[in-house]
């Protein structure tokens, strides 16, 4: 890609989003510049990940054509206020956090700047990521193109309106986390029942795989291939039975609308 590409930032989804953007070949690694606060980082990425990182925020900021702030939440109005004056007209400024709205960016510009609100996920360091982006009113066809071209090289990426954003984490940001407590909690129960560790998270995890390709794949409805998993007085739908029982499915939509609950608030106090 004939872009110069920018984090702001360089830990758990930075470093993701690098490593799933060099393994595509989208980029070389000494082609990415990032920045992070402390040496240990920085030793840490330069030894991993081959690319050029520092403390220089505004150095970036100046030097890059497709910026990623992917710092916290609460550090960036500190961190727009430290490089706005070093982004240049043409960069696209690309943000990765719950609730920080397009207004929120340009306000803390304090002028129109190029800004792209997205929402990926961990697992684009597998090159498996789920990412949603919005773009504002300056960003063209083309730029926003090249963004995605940047998401698509490690998953998945749709575009929505800025109105859908806060309903976003809770189906890519935040879900890995969900399924991560499903996979762990499956795996504890087969310990449990004798079977090794290692064995269970690779047997849960595999199937778990395996059910989001089959509904991926084939196009059929999650309830009618549950169905075709039941045998009549069978172990699944002793299963089922036992976890609606313990509210399986509510528990899950309560834990998606708080996330959604969440992202809305973060999105009112910028
Ligand atoms: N971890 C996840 O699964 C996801 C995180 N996000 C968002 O990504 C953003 C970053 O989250 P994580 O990577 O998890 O956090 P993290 O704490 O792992 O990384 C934050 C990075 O920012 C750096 N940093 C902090 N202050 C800085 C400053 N003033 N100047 C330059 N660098 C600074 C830190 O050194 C660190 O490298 C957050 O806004 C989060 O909401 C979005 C989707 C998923
Ligand atoms: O928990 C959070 O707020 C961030 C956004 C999505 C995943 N991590």
């Amino acid at each position: 890609m004939n872009k110069r590409i920018g984090f702001i930032g360089c830990g758990q989804m930075g470093q993701a989003m690098i490593q799933g953007m060099i393994d595509a070949g989208l980029v070389e690694a000494s082609d990415i510049a990032a920045t992070a606060l402390s040496d240990e980082t920085i030793d840490f990425v330069t030894d991993e990940y081959g690319i050029n990182i520092s403390n220089e925020n505004k150095r970036v900021a100046r030097e890059s054509d497709l910026l990623f702030l992917a710092i916290k939440p609460y550090v960036y109005q500190g961190v727009v206020q430290e490089i706005k004056d070093e982004v240049s007209e043409g960069t696209v400024v690309i943000t990765i956090a719950a609730g920080i709205t397009l207004d929120a960016m340009k306000e803390a510009f304090g002028r129109n700047v190029k800004v792209i609100r997205s929402m990926p996920n961990t697992p684009s360091l597998v090159g498996a990521g789920m990412s949603v982006l919005c773009p504002n009113d300056f960003v063209t066809k083309e730029e926003l193109a090249e963004v995605m071209e940047v998401y698509e090289s490690f998953g998945e990426a749709e575009v929505v309106e800025e109105k859908l954003m806060d309903a976003v984490p809770a189906v890519s940001g935040s879900s890995p986390a969900f399924v991560y407590m499903l996979i762990e909690a499956m795996a504890d129960m087969a310990v449990q029942q004798g079977l090794p560790r290692e064995k269970a998270y690779k047997m849960v995890s595999q199937s778990v795989q395996g059910a989001a390709q089959m509904v991926k794949e084939t196009g059929r409805h999650p309830g009618e291939l549950k169905d075709a998993v039941c045998t009549p007085g069978g172990t699944t739908i002793a299963g089922v039975t036992k976890l609606e029982e313990a509210g399986f499915r509510n528990a899950i939509m309560q834990g998606m609308k708080a996330c959604t609950d969440q992202s809305k608030a973060l999105s009112k106090g910028n």
